[in-house]
């Protein structure tokens, strides 16, 4: 038993280093186009869907949403949520923190928490240590991101429930993944911004389960703060595919969807079916939503677990602060039996969440 248990940890290891492969070749295919210029064949819409109504009316009403939703995620894979009862205050607030942290903090107290000191990649990320396309390692002319971010994840000692017992960490482990800075070396802003960052992810989290299936542990998924400088020499867009003084390189998420809260400046980008760099339109008070790469498996494709980029083109420094939305990270990823059929086989094989997620963030990581 224990040694079929072992083989099966280890070629799931495996496939999940595949499958990581497996979007690195596929980015690559992507981004070789080189210059492109096309006219777009068809139009690229991040659509504006308003959820108001799908918390309490009638089943029409949200059916009418859902289609709106589902039209995005086939399409575009983006779409921005309005009316989902954030208020603005919490949302600045969190955008507030994000500035304190990167302006207030030194930058040798955010590197005594720097990702290197984890296995899970949480804790400070500077600009040089991380490319989130692995690629971008070996181009000629790499210069670093210019993001700074720090990450974290659930954690039972922050949630104000204390939690049930049953999150594990990406790796299947019951530990607390965190690193935070210390309240010695940030008086104040540790405890404060722990229970509001915490109490954030937890809230976004029970927010997008509606579809509670029992493989989703609502606490999964990981956050980050993320600051983009001001650039000096801000550049326009370019229809060449590479761009210096990326902000962060051209990926897809991990995870199952993603959920961004943006401040003013913009900059993120979008690359259409036709291999087009598209900004994304800015719209008041909403979040962003992506399909990432667990709803694009699970619906063989259907989903568009669309590729994107941040490249700060404007004199403003530009914060954001995405969540990724999980299921439990012991679980498999695989074809959804109704999205496979002789014609149409499964084009990914079947791999293990936390797993999944781990080999694609190490992948980014600088080899010391
Ligand atoms: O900062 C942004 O606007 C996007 C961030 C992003 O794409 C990511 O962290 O995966
Ligand atoms: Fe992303």
């Amino acid at each position: 038993m224990a040694a079929a248990a072992v083989m099966s940890y280890s070629s799931t290891q495996t496939e999940a280093r595949q499958a990581s492969q497996a979007s690195q070749v596929y980015l690559n295919s992507r981004l070789a186009n080189g210059v492109l210029n096309k006219s777009t064949k068809a139009p690229f819409t991040v659509p504006e869907i308003n959820i108001a109504a799908s918390f309490l009316s009638s089943l029409e009403d949200r059916k009418r949403i859902a289609v709106q939703i589902r039209e995005a995620c086939t399409t575009s894979g983006f779409f921005h949520i309005t009316g989902h009862g954030v208020p603005e205050e919490t949302r600045q607030a969190i955008l507030a923190l994000a500035k304190r942290y990167f302006k207030d903090v030194p930058r040798s107290k955010r590197e005594a928490i720097h990702v290197r000191n984890s296995k899970y990649l949480r804790g400070y990320e500077p600009a040089d240590y991380t490319y989130v396309n692995p690629g971008d390692w070996e181009a000629e002319d790499a210069a670093p991101e210019t993001k700074e971010g720090f990450n974290w994840g659930y954690e039972a000692g922050l949630d104000p429930t204390g939690g049930d017992g049953q999150y594990r960490e990406l790796d299947g482990e019951d530990v607390n993944g965190n690193l935070w800075p210390s309240e010695e070396d940030v008086p104040g802003i540790t405890r404060r911004s722990r229970s509001t960052m915490a109490r954030y992810l937890v809230w976004l989290g029970i927010c997008s389960v509606s579809l509670r299936c029992p493989w989703i542990y609502p606490k999964s998924g990981i956050a980050r703060l993320l600051y983009y400088p001001a650039p000096s020499n801000p550049q326009p867009l370019d229809p060449k595919q590479k761009d210096k003084q990326i902000g962060l390189g051209a990926h897809s998420d991990y995870e199952c969807f993603t959920i961004l809260l943006c401040s003013t400046a913009p900059g993120l980008e979008i690359l259409s079916p036709d291999d087009q760099w598209i900004p994304a339109p800015a719209v008041k008070g909403s979040f962003i939503i992506n399909v990432a790469d667990f709803l694009m498996r699970w619906t063989n494709g259907v989903y568009k677990s669309t590729v994107h980029r941040v490249v700060n083109r404007t004199r403003d420094e530009r914060y954001s602060v995405p969540f990724f939305f999980s299921i439990n990270y012991d679980q498999m990823v695989e074809t959804l039996p109704s999205c496979v059929s002789a014609e149409n086989p499964s084009k990914y094989p079947p791999i293990k969440a936390g797993e999944y997620v781990l080999e694609r963030l190490r992948a980014t990581a600088k080899d010391e």
